[in-house]
């Protein structure tokens, strides 16, 4: 139990990491930034020397690096609802700061622009700092809804370069696909939205995610676990060592898995991101990119081991240096033998500024000693300088030319380096043996040949160096498949009308003992993955939650569905899907705790009076509109005696309320109150004067006040989290009480979601946010009585 509670508290912990980083906290940038020295001599005599940089931009190039990188965002792709969310950000946010005319004491506000380069206007960067935001109503409103659409998975910050290495995958939905180095995971989201690519719920193929880090493994959950696919897995492992994986042929043999895509983004020394990590500056020093060379070598050649052939592998870093970068491609392409090639992806992105690879570099030493060649090497550095870093005799010959930079000061960004390759035919080091003819796969994974003599697995894949396997970190409870047979099932298949066509077999629980609270959901491909390799890796996280124990009275099936699951339900359940019409029945279960069911239209009252007390969905057809297309909205709820609830993560009702037209600031009285304030002191002094600005931002930036500016972010940003979890609420308190209404329903009280907001602010005892809630004081009888009278 210890355990479990020790793991718990370190989830929590890794989770608000993984919200800062993901979140905006980057952007909020005061007088810590503006007080770290950019400069390195050392860092400009290397970038000089090198001739990346033309001469005649070395200025642009440096005075670039020393301002802070704009913030840049992703509205997520594989919901048909992202271009209804694009709609909304252009009508109700970017409008007002396009067409805004500044007071003639006020700045003017950054304008957001579209990269041009990433599809269907789905990209943008924004230059924006703590100042202005706190001083302006139309950025905090954007600051906000960023905020909670990150939160609620429909919008990602990605550093704009960041978003490249995913664009030239060419990932489809069959396809079976590698990150090797995944963590914090912005570009496995990526890889994951595109297997959906036109909503596919339950695409053939999966996403792999890997990284050797434990911890950074749970930024990694984080991230994904917003996309809600059954079609992916988080793996901890060396990427260098990556094990091969078994998996059934459509056949029924076994072999080795390659892969169609692999992503290598591999550990750099990430000078690219000196904008954002100002440390930097004090810390570059040449070594740094030679040490990694041989650990992203290795990493790159395993990759193209588990490549399948005809399948293409991205290599990326957020590095400019070329030891990092075409010196591992030189010298993988020489080790391939013809059998590897760069892809031509000039054509690719045309709108993106870039720089062709380099064919010729020089490699400096600890001591800041030029070599153009390992001849000059002196044989005492040959530990720390390896011939692989130079360029080779043939260099010419390889078309460096193919990879890609991406300098700075081009398009005001990060800088980046990518190279696509594409592996032709087998690799010459890998055992050229004839295919053995393996054995059809046993349901339980077992080989049907094993036991009687030679172990029939078919040789595709060349076996890593023997690396011994070993736990760090958690060790994670297992995944368990259910039998097909156990006896939770026919309840759940009944109360749900789940049909055959329901894959039973792809349910897995984590529980070894005991009852099973929670059942998830894997596609056949993960399953296929799971049962064959489960002790060869080590699985951090796999599948999507569909189903939860809520054991309550009275109702047929002791399992209730998860919001979080519903999409990749809504296909096989039959009973309890609920078709809402109105748009207005949508609003009012998100804005009201428990609305009586007569206060739903009649077509849906009419629908909820016929169905049994549980678990249900609603599923909302919002037809196309003039900037969206149609998209479905499904929410989660439980069919109460007399009312209804919806179980729904808070910031993903702000998403829905926002899809519906709802201006979500007016609920939430916190952060209406926030922005009057705001517009108050402008209004009043002429120049805004934050309360708690003592010690705060100091615009020139002085270094005194880099503590303090650290404090005052992290307040701002605490104070947009309890903003968050108080502005339902407060719309829901206000709406019942408004009306006079109590939102009592004892029937109605099942289990909430983890994370759920049907209770935002409720403590266990019924009371919210200190308000002892009606739900503890009437009694229910009385509640039902009116609502029987109502209806
Ligand atoms: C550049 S970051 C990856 C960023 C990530 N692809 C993204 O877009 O969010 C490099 C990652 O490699 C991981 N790493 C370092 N050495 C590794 C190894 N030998 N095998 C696998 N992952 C490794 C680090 O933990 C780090 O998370």
């Amino acid at each position: 139990m210890g355990r479990r509670k020790d793991k718990r508290k370190f989830h929590k912990k890794e989770q608000e990491q993984s919200k800062d980083g993901q979140g905006w906290k980057n952007d909020i940038r005061g007088a810590g930034y503006l007080a770290t020295p950019k400069e390195n001599q050392i860092f400009e005599k290397y970038y000089k020397e090198q001739g990346i940089i033309p001469e005649e931009e070395w200025d642009q190039f440096i005075d670039t690096l020393r301002r802070p990188l704009p913030s840049s965002f992703r509205i997520t792709g594989f919901k048909s609802q992202a271009k209804a969310v694009l709609a909304i950000i252009k009508s109700e946010f970017f409008s007002e700061l396009m067409n805004r005319k500044p007071d003639a004491d006020e700045e003017s506000l950054p304008k957001p622009t579209c990269i041009s380069w990433y599809p269907d206007e789905l990209a943008w960067q924004l230059n924006i700092n703590r100042t202005i935001i706190r001083k302006s109503v139309p950025l905090q409103k954007l600051h906000h809804f960023l905020i909670t659409e990150t939160e609620s998975g429909n919008i990602s910050r990605q550093e704009t370069v960041s978003m490249i290495p995913p664009l030239l995958m060419d990932v489809k939905p069959h396809h079976s696909v590698l990150d090797m180095c995944a963590a914090p995971g912005s570009k496995t989201a990526q890889l994951i939205e595109m297997l959906h690519t036109g909503d596919t719920t339950n695409p053939e193929g999966f996403v792999i995610a890997n990284d050797s880090d434990n911890k950074r493994c749970y930024l990694l959950v984080h991230q994904t676990k917003r996309l809600e696919s059954p079609c992916f897995m988080i793996t901890n492992q060396d990427a260098s060592h990556m094990p091969n994986l078994l998996v059934t042929k459509p056949d029924g043999q076994k072999t080795n898995l390659l892969y169609d895509r692999i992503l290598c983004d591999v550990p750099c020394s990430g000078d690219g991101t000196l904008r954002k990590n100002v440390d930097m500056w004090r810390k570059w020093v040449p070594q740094n990119s030679n040490n990694l060379h041989g650990l992203q070598l290795r990493i790159l050649r395993r990759g193209l081991e588990l490549l399948e052939e005809g399948g293409r592998l991205v290599y990326s870093t957020c590095s400019m240096n070329p030891v990092e970068n075409e010196a591992v491609i030189a010298s993988m392409l020489n080790n391939c033998e013809g059998s590897v090639e760069l892809v031509d992806i000039s054509q690719q992105l045309p709108a993106l500024k870039r720089q062709p690879g380099l064919t010729s570099w020089k490699v400096m030493s600890k001591a800041q000693v030029w070599y153009s060649s390992m001849d000059e090497v002196p044989e005492l550095f040959h530990t720390q300088i390896r011939g692989s870093i130079f360029p080779p005799a043939n260099v010419q010959q390889l078309h460096l030319e193919n990879c890609l930079r991406i300098l700075p000061h081009h398009q005001d960004t990060g800088g980046f380096f990518v190279a696509v390759l594409q592996k032709n035919s087998r690799l010459p080091w890998m055992t050229a043996k004839p295919p053995k003819v393996s054995a059809p796969v046993e349901e339980d994974g077992s080989n049907a040949g094993e036991g009687d003599g030679e172990k029939k697995i078919e040789t595709r894949a060349y076996s890593p160096p023997k690396k011994k396997f070993r736990y760090e970190g958690y060790k994670e409870d297992p995944y368990i498949f259910l039998d097909p047979d156990d006896p939770i099932l026919p309840p759940i298949k009944e109360f749900y009308g789940l049909g055959d066509t329901f894959p039973v077999k792809c349910l897995m629980t984590r529980c070894l003992e005991g009852q099973k609270r929670h059942l998830y959901l894997s596609s056949p491909a993960v399953k296929d993955i799971i049962v064959h390799n489960e002790q060869k890796i080590k699985i951090i996280n796999t599948g999507v939650k569909i189903l939860a124990r809520s054991n309550k009275k009275g109702v047929d099936c002791d399992f209730r569905l998860c919001q979080e699951g519903s999409r990749s339900m809504l296909p096989y359940i039959t009973t309890r899907v609920l078709e809402v019409a109105e748009q207005e029945d949508i609003v009012t279960l998100l804005t009201q705790e428990n609305p009586f069911l007569y206060r739903m239209s009649p077509p849906l009252h009419e629908k909820l009076k016929n169905i049994s007390t549980g678990s249900i969905c609603f599923l909302f057809n919002r037809p196309a509109s003039e900037n969206a297309s149609k998209f479905s909205i499904e929410i989660v709820g439980w069919r109460g005696k007399v009312s209804v609830r919806s179980f729904v993560p808070k910031d993903l009702r702000m998403h829905i309320l926002r899809l519906c037209g709802v201006d979500v600031s007016t609920i939430d009285k916190a952060f209406q109150l926030k922005l009057e304030k705001i517009e108050n002191k402008r209004k009043t002094d002429g120049k805004y004067q934050d309360d708690d600005e003592e010690g705060g931002v100091n615009e020139a930036g002085s270094p005194g006040d880099v503590e303090s500016t650290d404090k005052d972010t992290v307040t701002d940003l605490e104070v947009d989290r309890q903003d968050d979890s108080t502005k339902i609420l407060s719309g829901v308190i206000e709406n019942a009480d408004s009306e006079g209404k109590k939102s009592n329903d004892g029937e109605t009280n099942a289990p909430m979601e983890e994370n759920s907001t049907s209770s935002i602010g409720a403590n266990g005892d019924g009371m919210h946010n200190g308000v002892k809630s009606s739900k503890t004081e009437a009694s229910s009888e009385t509640v039902i009585a009116t609502a029987e009278e109502h209806s």
